[in-house]
Parts: structure tokens; sequence; C-alpha cells
């Protein structure tokens, strides 16, 4: 978009004008959007610290969080738009693996263990720390007054967090297996009327086996993201 904006031939003027246009409103939203979401996950990691420190345990803090992580969660299904129509450089897919995920673990697989255990927390503290500095990052830079440590911040502290948030994610996973298997949860077993069978407790295995390929995708491409914004004089030299 940028590139074809440099080239700017007389053609291109009215189109150019609209792209402008839209951008000024893109940059809005997002904006708006960025605000909103580092806000919403700050007040998570609030009411979370609240709650430990209130209550001296783990036990019941999923409990106490669960709506408003799953509608801050959910709403971020409109990242997928925004890379489908084009106003940020993302891949649809890379994004949609990601945001899915995430919205899996929170309307499917929470509900199906008993939400103290560890691995629960793991993946809450680990993806709120993750996200506050997301989207303060975005935030940020769509103001162009981006601080060195928040950037520092988006491009290192994934190394450590990805894996951490996988594991988490992964136990928790596992720790439905049985109540899944026990209950038939989310099963249809034949014969029925559709004459169709799924059986949910394989398919959280299928899911699990899935993060094997997938995982190491989104881990690299932001190992690529770190090497263009924290490296980026070597990228120019490369096209140069
Ligand atoms: C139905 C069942 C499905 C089950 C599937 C099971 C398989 C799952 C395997 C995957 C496991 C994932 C586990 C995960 O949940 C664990 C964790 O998250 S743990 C915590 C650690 N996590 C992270 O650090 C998250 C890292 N990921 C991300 O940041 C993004 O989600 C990702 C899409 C992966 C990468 O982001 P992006 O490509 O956007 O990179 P950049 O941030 O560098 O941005 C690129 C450019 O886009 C602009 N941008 C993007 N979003 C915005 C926005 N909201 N506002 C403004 N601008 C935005 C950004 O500025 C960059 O622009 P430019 O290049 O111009 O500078």
């Amino acid at each position: 978009m940028a590139s074809m904006e440099e080239d700017g031939s007389v053609e291109e003027k009215d189109n150019n004008n609209k792209k402008r246009t839209k951008s000024a409103i893109a940059v809005a939203w997002l904006t708006f959007y960025n605000i909103a979401m580092t806000a919403g996950w700050l007040v998570l990691a609030m009411a979370m610290m609240r709650f430990y420190i209130q209550k001296g345990t783990h036990k019941g803090l999923y409990k106490s969080i669960a709506r408003t992580l799953k509608f801050f969660q959910t709403v971020a299904l409109v990242e997928v738009g925004h890379c489908a129509i084009g106003i940020v450089r993302t891949s649809v897919i890379v994004t949609g693996v990601q945001v899915c995920s995430r919205i899996f673990m929170v309307w499917f697989i929470t509900n199906s263990i008993k939400q103290n255990e560890e691995s629960v927390i793991l993946f809450l503290v680990v993806w709120t720390l993750t996200e506050i500095t997301r989207y303060s990052f975005y935030t940020f830079n769509l103001l162009n007054h981006l601080p060195y440590f928040i950037k520092w911040a988006r491009y290192n502290m994934f190394i450590i967090m990805y894996p951490l948030g996988v594991a988490g994610e992964l136990l928790t996973i596992y720790a439905a297996l049985p109540f899944v298997r026990k209950t038939g949860m989310l099963s249809m077993r034949l014969p029925n009327k559709y004459n169709v069978s799924f059986d949910y407790y394989y398919f959280l295995i299928i899911v699990m086996l899935s993060y094997i390929p997938l995982f190491p995708q989104l881990f690299f491409h932001m190992l690529r993201q770190r090497r263009k914004v924290l490296l980026g004089e070597i990228i120019v030299e490369k096209d140069e």
C-alpha cells in the first residue's frame, strides 16, 4: 500500500485520495480498538491481582474473571477482520489460528475442568502480560510515540511467553480429557437421528497434536517480525 502511494502516478490520484481517507478512518478505529483492548486486559490483570491479594489463593480466580476474559478474547475475532480487509499487514491465517485457539480454550476447554488447575493460571497470566504489551505496542505505534521498552518487550517477551502459554494450554486440555471421556460431553454416538458420530475426546487429542505443526509457524512468524522490527537495518541492507 505504502509503495503504491510513493509511486503516485497522476491516474491513481483519485484512488490514492480515497486510500488516505480510508486509512485515516482505519487509524482512528485501530487506535480506539487497541486502547479499549489494552484497558480490558489491564482490568483483567487488576482483577486477578485483587483476587489473589484478598483471598491468598488462586482457587476461584478463573471463575471470578471468566466473563470478562471471554468477552475480550472473543472481541479479538475482529483482528481476523482487520487482516481480511487489509487495514493491518498480517496474515489472516496466522491471526486466525492464534485467535481461534484462544477462543476455543475459553469457551470449550475451561468448562470441562475444575478451573483451579495451576495450568489455567499459567496461561491466564501469560496471555494477560502478552496482551497488555501487544495492544499498548500497537497503540503507541499508531500514535507515533512508541517507547523503546514496549517495542523491546513486544519482540522479546514472546520467546519465553509463547512456550509457557502453550504449556499452560496443553496441560489444561490434557486435564480436561478424563472429564470429557467420563461424561461424553459434546459427543454424538451412533445410532442417532442424524446418523453422525463425533467423539469430543478424540477431537481434543487431535487439537493437542495440531499444536505440533501450528505452534512453530506462529513462533517463527514472531521471530521474523522480531528480526524485521528490532534488527530492521539488516533487512534494509539486504533490499538495497
Ligand atoms: C477449533 C480449534 C482450533 C484449535 C487450534 C489449535 C492449534 C493452536 C496452535 C497455536 C497455539 C497458540 C497458543 C497461544 O494462544 C499461546 C499464547 O499466546 S502464549 C502468549 C505469547 N503469545 C504471544 O506473544 C502472541 C504473539 N502473537 C501475536 O502477536 C499475534 O497474534 C500474531 C498474529 C501471531 C502476530 O502478530 P502480527 O503478525 O500482527 O505481528 P506484529 O505485531 O509485528 O504486527 C504486524 C503488522 O500489523 C500491524 N498490526 C497488527 N495488529 C494491529 C492492531 N491491532 N493495530 C494496529 N496495527 C496492527 C503491526 O503494527 C504491524 O504493522 P507494520 O508491519 O506496518 O509495522
